[in-house]
């Protein structure tokens, strides 16, 4: 069986600067997702057209800032990722080949060989979040395997986590100590998990 080998991190996308090129369809897919978990994301875009349904997403945001024009290597400049979508595969190539002679992290939405990395399926409740990735193979299953823990997953998953916090802050002892009692005070977790989801 294939293995995926994607390392999965949870970018702090108030902190960097996501450049966006193109304001159609796939644009407003990628902005949507992005600011449904992270609706203060840094996004600049820059396109010589925006469609409506974008215009209105891009304009609701706190940190979206939309740029008339085409893209140009300048763009990239103090950019930390970029997500290419327009409709002319020349322009998308260019700017991943841009962004590689920079060092800035390139996803061409629609063509995964050109990805240094894939957005994922992403669950929140509250504190807890979970991305799911099927590396490339098959965004639907991602979609639905989204969709399928969200209504898995109690809702009160997040008053766990906030008590848990707590609870850590009231265990005495070394390291190795409070490790052993965090883990001992939770092993029966995902059994509860389990039974929750038979119910
Ligand atoms: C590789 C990746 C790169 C990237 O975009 O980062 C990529 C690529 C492509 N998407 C395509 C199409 C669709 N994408 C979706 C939906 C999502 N796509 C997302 C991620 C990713 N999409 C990355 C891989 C993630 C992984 O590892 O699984 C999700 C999870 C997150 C997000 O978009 O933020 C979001 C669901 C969010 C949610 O609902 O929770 C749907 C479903 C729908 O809309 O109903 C369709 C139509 C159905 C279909 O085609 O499957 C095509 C074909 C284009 C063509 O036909 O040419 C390609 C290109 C290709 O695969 O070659
Ligand atoms: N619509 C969809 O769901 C899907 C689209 N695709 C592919 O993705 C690509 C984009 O699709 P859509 O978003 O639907 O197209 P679209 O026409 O809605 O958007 C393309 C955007 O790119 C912009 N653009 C063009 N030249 C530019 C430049 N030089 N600099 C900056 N922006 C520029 C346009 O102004 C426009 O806003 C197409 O190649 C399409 O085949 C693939 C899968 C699904």
């Amino acid at each position: 069986m294939e293995k995926n080998q994607l390392y999965p991190v949870f970018l702090k996308v108030t902190a960097l600067n996501v450049l966006v090129v193109g304001g159609g369809n796939v644009a407003l897919e990628k902005i949507s997702f992005m600011l449904k978990s992270s609706p203060d994301a840094k996004i600049t875009m820059i396109s010589p057209m925006y469609r409506e349904e974008t215009i209105e997403k891009a304009d609701n945001a706190a940190n979206v800032r939309r740029i008339l024009g085409k893209y140009d290597a300048s763009m990239l400049e103090g950019k930390h990722i970029v997500i290419a979508t327009t409709d002319i595969p020349a322009v998308n190539l260019k700017v991943y080949n841009d962004c590689k002679e920079r060092s800035i992290l390139v996803n061409l939405a629609d063509n995964p060989p050109y990805c240094d990395f894939y957005m994922g399926g992403i669950v929140t409740k509250g504190n807890v979040k979970i991305g799911i990735s099927t590396n490339g193979k098959s965004p639907t299953m991602a979609k639905r395997l989204r969709q399928f823990f969200e209504s898995v997953l109690p809702e009160n998953i997040d008053d766990l986590a906030e008590y848990l916090n707590k609870y850590r802050d009231t265990i005495k002892g070394n390291f190795e100590e409070k490790v052993e009692k965090m883990n001992e005070f939770t092993k029966g977790l995902v059994g509860d998990v389990k039974n929750k989801i038979k119910e």
